[in-house]
């Protein structure tokens, strides 16, 4: 396992790689989980050479706190990798060296997908995003990205990136990994004490139900129903619940045959925002 800390270091290990060898890239923030792990796994499957990036981006963050307590946990993450036996390099660049210069987001056209959920909920966030997995790509130019499928709408927007900017990555995307409890992991659930992580499940809970009652109730009173249960918890503040067309982003009213629909929910625990999705139909 090798670690670059630099642009011009993983450059330099990159040329050592015959150009006919596939490269593998999972992008992360870092405090890894087995959530990140699936994701890391299934490119030693497909590719000869994984690179994890560990970097938290500042221009995707719209609240300065949050950006503050993100969880930075870089020596566990490299024992966690090292604990894989496989040739995994670490990427982890200081905001400066990775953006050559000022750390600010560039502007993108995403289209109306941008302006949904996540877009409208945390401003500027898509084209921070946006910025940082450009820069990534474009500093080591993987055969396949890996992205969760926790961040739906963001795995969305990565296949429109690579589109518009015709970078020549497959954007490969990787199912949710859950707790035995229900929860999706994530890197935010490290800041929860027991009460909210326990109170968290009816997040996915919700959308269990969501899903048990798609085929036969309408979207409406389906909504109704889980912001009335997210009104009821004393530990969870519901940001949004939507059922969403998959392939628009745009909340669905009513169901059309032959479309796919996913649930999508934020709601906060205190001061940790957390998100999860579930295919309804
Ligand atoms: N539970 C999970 N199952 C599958 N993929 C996941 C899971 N959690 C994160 N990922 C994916 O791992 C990649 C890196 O995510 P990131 O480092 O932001 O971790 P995270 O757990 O999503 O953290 P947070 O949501 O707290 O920011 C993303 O593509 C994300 O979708
Ligand atoms: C893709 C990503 C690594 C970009 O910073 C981040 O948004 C994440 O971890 O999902
Ligand atoms: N996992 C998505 C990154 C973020 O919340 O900023």
């Amino acid at each position: 396992m090798k670690i670059f800390y630099t642009k011009a270091a993983l450059s330099k290990n990159l040329k050592t790689i015959k150009p006919s060898k596939k490269i593998g890239l999972v992008p992360t923030m870092g405090a890894l989980h087995k959530g990140h792990l699936s994701l890391i796994e299934q490119s030693i499957v497909d590719n000869d050479h994984t690179i994890v990036s560990v970097f938290v981006n500042p221009t995707q963050f719209d609240n300065v706190s949050d950006l503050k307590k993100y969880p930075r946990t870089l020596e566990e993450d490299v024992n966690l990798i090292k604990s894989l036996n496989s040739k995994v390099f670490i990427f982890a660049p200081e905001a400066e060296d990775l953006y050559g210069g000022d750390v600010v987001s560039r502007k993108f056209n995403f289209g109306a997908i941008a302006n949904e959920m996540e877009g409208k909920h945390r401003k500027g966030h898509f084209d921070g995003v946006g910025t940082v997995v450009s820069l990534l790509l474009k500093a080591v130019k993987p055969t396949h990205a890996y992205f969760g499928e926790k961040d739906f709408q963001q795995l969305q927007i990565v296949r429109k990136l690579v589109e518009i900017e015709q970078i020549d990555t497959t954007i490969k995307g990787c199912p949710i990994v859950r707790e035995q409890n229900g929860i999706a992991l994530s890197s935010r659930n490290k800041r929860l004490t027991q009460e909210q992580f326990e109170a968290a499940t009816l997040i996915s809970q919700s959308l269990k139900e969501a899903k048990k009652l798609f085929k036969t109730t309408s979207i409406n009173k389906i909504t109704n129903h889980i912001k009335a249960k997210f009104n009821a918890s004393s530990h969870l503040e519901l940001e949004y619940f939507e059922i969403a067309n998959v392939k628009t982003l745009k909340t669905a009213s009513r169901k059309r045959k032959g479309n796919e629909y996913r649930g999508f929910i934020a709601a906060f625990a205190g001061e940790v925002r957390l998100i999860d999705n579930m295919a309804l139909n």
